[in-house]
């Protein structure tokens, strides 16, 4: 465990050169990926399959130097688990049935989720007896209420109106819908920890778009709940947020939550992450993905800033958000050389 360098950066360890991985580092820019998954009856399909879950876990690692594997698997698993109806059609995103109140709510249940969730928990196990000793082992699960803004939308949207309104014109069975999801996670992060995951990633994709009050309330709470459950199973379980777009509001979340690192998306200003971030918590990020689309130059530029800004203090570099699928490999190649020198 020593030598799992991301990991101990994570436990807030500097490094002269930074552990990196890439968010959402499985996936379709790779040809590999897009054959197992061409073999699969649907994405829950592959997510559900432990053996090829595991194979495209590992493909990122074998093409390039990174520091981490994360589980292959999907934020929607845990709406899936819970009993909604999930569905994801080629090249659309992902298509649930949209929740309209409590009484759609009184037919989930949380006692069903680890059973349903099993092979997701024997591809952890799986990858952490596959994965080389120096790899740290990356689990995941979507906060709280980004999963909800799914699952009341039914669909992503750009501005998670759906579920603003609900909360605000439901309360209750937002709440008991906030509660479940709460306690459905923080069993499922419990799981992976003792499969073998070594950190964990609460992806908060929708914290954009909020209020002060609505991130207190919807970002920040449940967050505390989620993790003071999962620490009160395992004692200083090592956590990462990622509240993209919480801009102003990441100090407050990060001294709130207690989360040991931080992810900032790519609009967060690196004197911003710099003076108010990275005193808090190991800080990760942030290259705008669309650079290592773009590659050449200006992606070296924006790497040495970012190395630069962080040269002082813990730092795991990634993307400020994940991999996009028109991503060219000789770009990734480009990036990890720039990164490792
Ligand atoms: C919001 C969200 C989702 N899923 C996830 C988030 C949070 C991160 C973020 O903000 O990007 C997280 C996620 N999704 C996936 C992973 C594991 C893979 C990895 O990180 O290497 C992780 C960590 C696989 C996936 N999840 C999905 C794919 C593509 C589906 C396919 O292969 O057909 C993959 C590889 C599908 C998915 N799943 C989701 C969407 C909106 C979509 C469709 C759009 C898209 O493709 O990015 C929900």
């Amino acid at each position: 465990m020593t030598d799992r360098k991301l990991l101990q950066c994570v436990l807030g360890q500097k490094f002269d050169v930074p552990p990196m991985w890439i968010m959402r580092q499985a996936g379709r820019y790779l040809p590999e990926y897009r054959e197992v998954r061409a073999s699969t009856k649907g994405f829950l399909d592959l997510c559900y399959t432990p053996e090829k879950a595991i194979e495209v876990t590992l493909q990122p690692l074998r093409r390039f130097d990174l520091d981490a594997a994360i589980l292959f698997s999907d934020i929607l698993v845990i709406p899936d688990a819970l009993g909604q109806s999930v569905q994801f059609q080629p090249g659309e995103g992902p298509l649930l049935e949209p929740i309209q109140g409590m009484d759609d709510l009184k037919q989930f249940s949380v006692e069903n989720v680890l059973d349903h969730l099993q092979p997701v928990l024997e591809t952890v196990s799986g990858l952490r007896s596959k994965i080389d000793d120096d790899k740290t082992l990356i689990g995941f699960c979507g906060a709280p209420w980004t999963v909800a803004t799914y699952m009341i939308g039914g669909k992503g949207s750009p501005d998670q109106a759906a579920a603003r309104i609900f909360a605000l014109q439901q309360p209750e069975a937002f709440a008991h819908l906030m509660d479940m999801l709460v306690e459905a996670s923080a069993r499922y992060l419990i799981a992976q920890f003792k499969a073998g995951a070594d950190v964990v990633q609460i992806f908060e994709s929708w914290a954009l778009n909020l209020d002060e009050v609505a991130f207190e309330n919807y970002v920040v709470a449940p967050t505390v709940k989620l993790i003071n459950k999962v620490r009160a199973e395992i004692p200083n379980a090592p956590i990462i947020g990622f509240p993209r777009g919480a801009a102003a509001n990441v100090p407050k979340y990060i001294q709130q939550t207690g989360v040991n690192a931080v992810g900032i998306d790519y609009a967060m200003p690196l004197h911003y992450a710099k003076a108010h971030i990275a005193p808090l918590a190991t800080v990760q990020g942030n290259l705008d993905p669309l650079r290592l689309v773009a590659g050449g130059d200006q992606m070296n530029r924006a790497v040495d800033a970012i190395l630069e800004a962080f040269a002082d203090t813990p730092h795991i570099f990634n993307l400020g958000h994940g991999i996009v699928p028109q991503t060219p490999i000789e770009h990734v190649e480009q990036l990890v050389r720039r990164v490792k020198g």
